[in-house]
């Protein structure tokens, strides 16, 4: 079985990845800039698009894999790795003069260039895809492949036009009977695919071609562009470093099963789901049609298909969707936010009701449901007219799906429990609250205390022997734990209005490994004040315990003595630094203390913290599904942090493990003090507090 390894290699093997992703998520999101600005051109067929096969002029004529040969014609189409030409058949030849099939007249040719991403390791990696499913329900057929020159050649079944060019020439609209047709036939191609352990990926107008014109297949209904898992390929300068650095080449097998969990959801050694993982800076597909699980750089499951498909089926049928037009570097975020903001009766307001459903069912799915296609299909037949012959687009393949229909509609409606719905499209706050199992201790809480009361507080708790543990604040009062089991020898503490809301860059500090080594820093004049505090108290071995910012942008900064810390970095930054975070894991750092001052993060990364792995649950809402999935494989939550738009949950596995492992978490809208005092009867102590975005 294909597992992630939880060494910092992995760390360090995914970051590699992670770099290659956002290199393609910038062309995703290049095209869709297109596609927005533009309106009237597909996003395959942006205007320069010839430029990128420029690396070497493709060839005249193309003979590979004992096809025959093929004089190249007129271009049908390029995306961001490939280019297709129709290919006429020429020459003497044996095979018989055939419609579609090994000896078509005309087929489709698909150049990959041997120096582009998809490539670093030979063929195409959509090749092995093909192999799979080339010729099943709705995916076309590839009859020969292999490399001319410079390019790796793919013959397959040409095609006609995608639904973004029907939607396009059509004045920019579709029928409702024939996005219903669409949606009936897209959920059984799915169906068919991920019943054979894929999962597409990119799912889009542009991806799903019609038959060629007047033949009889111009009906029906393929998906293209089954490639997606070659993103996750590592650019060749990385891969050799990388690969012997653990000086094994069992080494190889995390590379592989970064790429093959891609598209796959089913591991096809074991046969069982992939693993749950979310890395924030990785994402896959393209920015309008992506699922939001994707966005937040969550492993790819059967349900982000839907999903997209769910967004496919609301373009065409609307012409437009609520996230289009956003622009810039945040793009992909604000796209994200949106989607989350927008409740399937905003999305659809427009649409028929079966529409609003399907996109119910697919937001709400988790990460390794079985979709039930059946049903979603059933949704729609009361649009479709009764007599599949004379639909718009051809439902046969959906037919197969519908044999098992009845059977499992009426099962499943019996055993169906309600479900929590995800996306209510309105935004909530709430304080998050973690406690820990703990050998009895005294622990003290004070909520709504203003500036000028925290030193009182302060004194009276260490005058008990208590120090603070963490520090929190909601409506520009803080809130302040206080154990007396922290095994701090000394702390301090510093109130400033000055952390937080006067930088305007990032920026990061390090403390020395022995207090006689410089110091290397950026120096931001508005961060003095905190900034050289924070280092003077480095020096007297005092280190950062627990941080909370206010929406004012002030901050309460507690550093203390007898942690078990080697060293220490900081960050602040506008967007949540996961970057940062990955290339602070690979230098032994964990993130040990977190906060937010209004939509700013500041993150505070330790050596020595205890921790042999750390993951991130990063979301709009409470990641609970994540945050149960983690808890499962041993990870217990470690910091907590939120915005008014994001909630961030650092989970660890610790290098020793407690005696008892138990960890509940607790989302309330007043400050849980008599849950804390319900908690402390179980010895379960407040470990990590925060107030911000938990709901949607
Ligand atoms: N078999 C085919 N017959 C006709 N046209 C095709 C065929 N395959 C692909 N095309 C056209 O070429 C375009 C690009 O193909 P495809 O999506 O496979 O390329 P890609 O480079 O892998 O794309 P992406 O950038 O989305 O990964 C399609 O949108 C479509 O217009």
């Amino acid at each position: 079985m294909i597992r992630r390894t939880k060494t910092p290699f992995r760390k360090e093997l995914l970051d590699e990845g992670a770099g290659v992703l956002r290199g393609e998520k910038e062309v995703a999101e290049k095209k869709m800039d297109e596609h927005d600005s533009g309106g009237g051109r597909s996003a395959d067929k942006v205007p320069g698009a010839d430029d990128e096969g420029s690396t070497a002029p493709l060839p005249e004529k193309v003979q590979v894999g004992g096809s025959p040969m093929y004089k190249l014609e007129k271009k049908l189409g390029k995306g961001g790795f490939g280019q297709v030409y129709v290919g006429r058949r020429i020459g003497p030849t044996n095979f018989a003069n055939e419609r579609g099939g090994p000896g078509a007249l005309e087929v489709a040719l698909k150049f990959e260039h041997r120096s582009s991403k998809g490539c670093n390791y030979g063929p195409p990696y959509e090749w092995q895809v093909y192999n799979a499913l080339g010729g099943s329900h709705g995916v076309p057929r590839v009859h020969y492949k292999g490399r001319q020159g410079e390019y790796y050649v793919m013959v397959m079944d040409m095609l006609g036009p995608s639904l973004w060019d029907v939607w396009n020439n059509n004045s920019h609209t579709m029928s409702i009977e024939m996005v219903a047709c669409i949606a009936i036939e897209a959920i059984s191609i799915l169906e068919k695919m991920h019943s054979r352990g894929y999962v597409h990926g990119d799912v889009k107008p542009e991806n799903f071609l019609l038959g060629p014109p007047a033949t009889p297949e111009e009906k029906k209904l393929f998906l293209v562009d089954l490639g997606l898992g070659k993103l996750l390929n590592l650019p060749v300068n990385v891969v050799p470093e990388t690969f012997f650095r653990d000086n094994g080449c069992l080494m190889f097998s995390p590379i592989v099963a970064c790429f093959v969990t891609a598209t796959r959801w089913r591991d096809s050694s074991t046969g069982h789901h992939v693993e749950y993982d979310q890395r924030p800076d990785v994402f896959r597909g393209t920015v309008r049609y992506a699922s939001v699980h994707a966005h937040l750089g969550r492993t790819g499951s059967r349900r982000d298909d839907l999903e997209s498909l769910a967004y496919t089926l609301i373009f065409l049928l609307r012409g437009r969707l609520p996230w289009q037009g956003y622009q810039g570097e945040n793009k992909g975020f604000l796209v994200c936010k949106k989607k989350m903001a927008t409740s399937p009766e905003t999305l659809c307001c427009f649409c028929p009701q079966p529409f609003r459903q399907f996109v119910e069912y697919v937001v709400n799915l988790k990460f390794d449901e079985e979709p039930n296609y059946a049903k979603y299909i059933s949704l729609f037949d009361g649009i479709v007219g009764p007599n599949p012959d004379i639909r718009p687009i051809n439902t046969d393949g959906a037919l197969k799906v519908g044999h098992k229909r009845g059977r499992l509609t009426m099962e499943e409606e019996e055993d169906e429990q309600p479900k929590k719905k995800v996306r209510m499209g309105m935004p909530a706050t709430q304080w998050i609250s973690v406690y820990n199992a703990r050998r009895p201790m005294k622990q003290r809480y004070h909520y709504n205390v203003a500036d000028t009361r925290l030193s009182q507080h302060i004194e009276k708790g260490n005058e008990d022997g208590l120090f603070i543990s963490c520090v929190a604040s909601c409506s520009n009062l803080w809130a302040l734990i206080m154990d007396a089991g922290t095994n701090f020898s000394a702390q301090v503490y510093e109130l400033s209005t000055h952390f937080l809301h006067k930088v305007s860059f990032d920026f990061e500090l390090y403390t020395p490994l022995n207090a006689n080594s410089t110091y290397s820093c950026l120096l931001y004049s508005s961060f003095v004040f905190t900034k050289e505090w924070i280092m003077e108290q480095w020096e007297k071995n005092y280190y950062i315990s627990a941080i909370a910012g206010a929406n004012n942008g002030s901050s309460l900064v507690v550093m203390s003595k007898g942690t078990q810390y080697l060293q220490q970095s900081y960050k602040v930054s506008d967007s949540f630094p996961f970057k940062w975070i990955n290339k602070k894991w690979r230098e032994g750092f964990y993130v040990t203390a977190m906060a937010t001052a209004g939509s700013r993060w500041a993150i505070v990364m330790s050596r020595g913290a205890g921790f042999s792995d750390q993951v991130v649950e990063l979301d709009f809402l409470y990641p609970s599904e994540g945050i149960h999935r983690r808890w499962d494989s041993g990870y217990r939550i470690t910091s907590t942090a939120a915005t008014w738009d994001q909630s961030a949950l650092v989970l660890s596995v610790p290098r020793r493990k407690p005696a008892d492992e138990t960890q509940e978490t607790l989302r309330t809208s007043a400050f849980p003090s008599i849950h804390v005092k319900e908690k402390w009867a179980k010895n379960l102590y407040i470990a990590s507090v925060c107030y911000g975005r938990t709901v949607s």
